[in-house]
């Protein structure tokens, strides 16, 4: 049995490895889930209206509100907090439409800053 123990700084890279049949997953936020994590985290983002894209390792969601001003105006909060966590949605937005997806470029996949942004937008359309 070898325990191996990881101390990442915020900004280091983020690497998985595969050693022999073993892969090892490494915590930073902006990558991999583990499989297990990433189960559990998406089935909680399901039942909110998130899917998984067929063709590709991200997150999508269609939101509508009752008027471009607030679909805009919604966008606005989560821009602000996207700069903020230095992690940017790919959106489109036609009047009162905003389609959605995350996914996080830098590893290739879906990781916790996908997860926290998507909780995010939920907590915030509740607003409009
Ligand atoms: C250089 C810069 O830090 C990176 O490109 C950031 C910016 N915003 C990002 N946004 C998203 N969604 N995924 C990323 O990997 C990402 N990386």
């Amino acid at each position: 049995n070898i325990n191996l123990k990881f101390q990442l700084h915020e900004h280091s890279c983020a690497l998985s490895s595969q050693l022999g049949n073993v892969t090892v997953y490494f915590s930073s936020d902006a990558h991999w889930l583990s499989p297990a994590d990433r189960d559990q985290l998406l089935m909680e983002l399901r039942a909110t209206g998130w899917v998984e894209m067929e063709n590709r390792n991200a997150i999508f969601k269609e939101l509508h509100f009752k008027t471009f001003n607030q679909a805009f105006g919604f966008m606005s909060r989560v821009a602000l907090q996207a700069e903020k966590m230095n992690h940017h949605p790919e959106w489109f937005n036609v009047y009162n439409k905003v389609q959605i997806t995350l996914t996080t470029h830098d590893c290739g996949g879906l990781s916790k800053r996908d997860i926290k942004m998507a909780k995010f937008i939920d907590k915030i359309a509740l607003c409009f």
